[in-house]
């Protein structure tokens, strides 16, 4: 019994301090109730054995008024003890899922690599309502059962130590049966809560892509893949349940045998002189509220072992978060950055570098363009400056001050990052616009000067609802120039000194070309600016490109000298025209 064995229990069992008083208030209620349901048979026994008294006596109204208050009094701890002990419940799952939730979306960026958000979903919904499951009607039960239990073995050896024996033998089989099957049946609640997850992320995986599904005519496909997801779960699940069938078989085969044992061995004392016919009754429904008991702490045994099992994910989740401690602040950056020597690979791809030994200097308010062949590193270098990732060896520096001096979280207040295709959360314009800026109040005029600059105020004044209308999921659905220039408001807003502009591959038409590439000039003004460029406009206007190839940078220098150099990015530029050039020819010839 030594702490390691215990210590996955009390890790759960502390999440019951925050409601401590809650549930101790609770307990009371349930003290009193386990105390009127230990008197009653008492009560029995002296109603059977009295009985000719009672009959010439007759019931007086103050014996009446005695057992209605009694069960009034009941009926309301009753009633407190199931609402308190139900209340710590919600309010412990809340905080867990509260708990998770920080730190997951606290986690480093390889985490979610990792993990995927169907996944991450399974765990704060399914999993932590096991918890709340066996944290409120399972151990406020299982309590009730010991109390019961513990109670009724002392009123069992009150009344006939002699007739307690039988069961002495049968109580300890039923409770280990309970552990035997409690510890198996952890392992598969941990196979169970893996597979419903993997059918978590199967589903989410659909339902996002729905229309990619439907325009490739796939729903029968999509179908079989979570079939056979839900053919796993549904395996997983019944051999849980078969191992609980014989269980409670088991149980209740015993729990007969012990009862019967009971009434013969009685009836025997009662013959001898020794128990009263009201002793017998009383004695057989303690026999029988302990053989019920003993069955339930066993059940909850399995209930709680399940928990452990379903939980352990979460645990190692929380486990897994260690706070960064705040690094010492620094004045506001200048905007220069240096790579040295950084070489790095994915934790997920260790063997593939993405980045091998790159070296690379980059002056405060310096533009620069990333390009390269797809996957040669561009966005990997945009990843490592916003912190996502760590160099494997090598080190990043701001202003001449390494990376890890200076943390993240100060770092990120410095930049901004607009993304390729803009992600938008549910709710207004304005909530994604002032999003960059969560840690003061951002006025009106200072949200519209922002969308002003980026050249988004006029679509967006055009919708009835203007910076109220919603977007996101349920919302309004916008085009892609127009999620861009509302991603460049947000980041005008945020005030960056470093700004990471991934291009949009995919071309818009030319009039919001033209509107989000004005909108990115003025966000760029004044600001150490990395892009992962993709078109040739961006690339000619940049004051330095930078030429990737396979993680190393294989040439830089302004348009002008690296086309004067030749070499890989005169070929690149060659196959861009060439591509230009074909279209050309065959608009012409249409
Ligand atoms: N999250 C990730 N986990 C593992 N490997 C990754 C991850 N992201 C990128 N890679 C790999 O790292 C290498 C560099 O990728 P990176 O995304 O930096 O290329 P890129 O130049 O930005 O390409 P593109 O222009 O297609 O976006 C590639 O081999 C890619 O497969």
């Amino acid at each position: 019994m030594n702490h390691l064995h215990f210590g996955p229990h009390f890790e759960r069992l502390r999440l019951l301090h925050p409601v401590r008083w809650r549930i101790a208030a609770g307990l009371l209620c349930m003290a009193l109730t386990v105390g009127a349901q230990l008197a009653f048979p008492q009560a029995i026994a002296y109603f059977i054995d009295n009985v000719a008294a009672l009959t010439r006596r007759g019931v007086t109204p103050g014996m009446v008024a005695a057992m209605l208050a009694f069960s009034l009094l009941y009926a309301l701890a009753s009633a407190a003890r199931f609402y308190l002990l139900q209340s710590s419940g919600h309010m412990i799952v809340m905080g867990v899922r509260r708990r998770l939730f920080d730190v997951v979306i606290n986690q480093p960026i390889a985490f979610f690599d990792k993990h995927h958000g169907g996944e991450l979903n399974s765990r704060l919904t399914s999993d932590v309502s096991a918890l709340h499951e066996s944290l409120t009607i399972g151990a406020a039960n299982a309590l009730r059962s010991l109390c019961v239990f513990a109670g009724g073995i002392a009123m069992l050896l009150h009344l006939s130590p002699m007739l307690s024996l039988p069961l002495a033998l049968f109580i300890p089989i039923s409770l280990y049966l309970g552990k035997l099957s409690g510890s198996n049946y952890r392992q598969r609640a941990r196979a169970i809560s893996a597979s419903l997850a993997a059918s978590g992320k199967v589903a989410q995986e659909y339902f996002a892509h729905a229309r990619l599904v439907q325009a490739f005519n796939q729903q029968g496909g999509a179908m079989a893949r979570y079939a056979q997801a839900m053919r796993q779960l549904l395996d997983v699940s019944l051999a849980g349940t078969r191992l609980l069938a014989v269980f409670q078989g088991a149980q209740g085969l015993l729990a007969f045998v012990a009862l019967l044992t009971t009434l013969c061995f009685g009836a025997h004392l009662i013959g001898q002189g020794r128990l009263s016919v009201g002793e017998l009754t009383a004695f057989v429904i303690y026999a029988s509220m302990v053989t019920d008991t003993a069955g339930a702490i066993s059940e909850f045994w399995n209930t709680w072992m399940r928990t452990m099992g379903s939980t352990d994910r979460i645990f190692d989740i929380l486990r897994s978060h260690r706070p960064v401690p705040d690094a010492a602040p620094q004045p506001p950056l200048a905007g220069h950055i240096a790579l040295r020597e950084v070489r790095f690979a994915y934790p997920e791809r260790t063997q593939a570098t993405a980045l091998d030994g790159v070296s690379l200097s980059i002056r405060a308010g310096e533009k620069i363009a990333l390009v390269g062949a797809s996957g040669a590193g561009k966005s990997t270098i945009a990843s490592l400056v916003l912190g996502h990732y760590q160099p494997v060896t090598g080190s990043l520096h701001f202003d001449g001050i390494d990376a890890r001096v200076l943390g993240v979280a100060q770092l990120r207040r410095q930049m901004a990052v607009v993304e390729q295709e803009p992600a938008l959360f549910s709710g207004s314009i304005a909530d994604n616009i002032t999003f960059a800026v969560p840690d003061r109040q951002v006025t009106r005029e200072e949200m519209l000067a922002a969308a002003r600059l980026a050249h988004a105020h006029d679509f967006i004044a055009a919708f009835p609802d203007g910076y109220e209308t919603l977007v996101g999921e349920r919302g309004v659905q916008l085009s892609g120039g127009q999620k861009q220039r509302i991603a460049i408001a947000r980041a005008i807003l945020r005030a960056p000194k470093i700004l990471i502009l991934d291009e949009a591959t995919s071309a818009l038409d030319a009039a919001s070309e033209q509107q989000v590439q004005r909108a990115l000039d003025t966000l760029m003004q004044g600001r150490t600016t990395i892009i992962i460029a993709h078109r040739f406009s961006t690339i000619v206007k940049a004051d330095r490109i930078i030429v990737m190839e396979d993680g190393r940078i294989c040439q830089q220098g302004t348009h002008a000298e690296l086309l004067r150099a030749g070499g890989q990015y005169a070929r690149l530029i060659q196959q861009q025209l060439s591509q230009f050039q074909q279209l050309h020819d065959s608009t012409a010839t249409l």
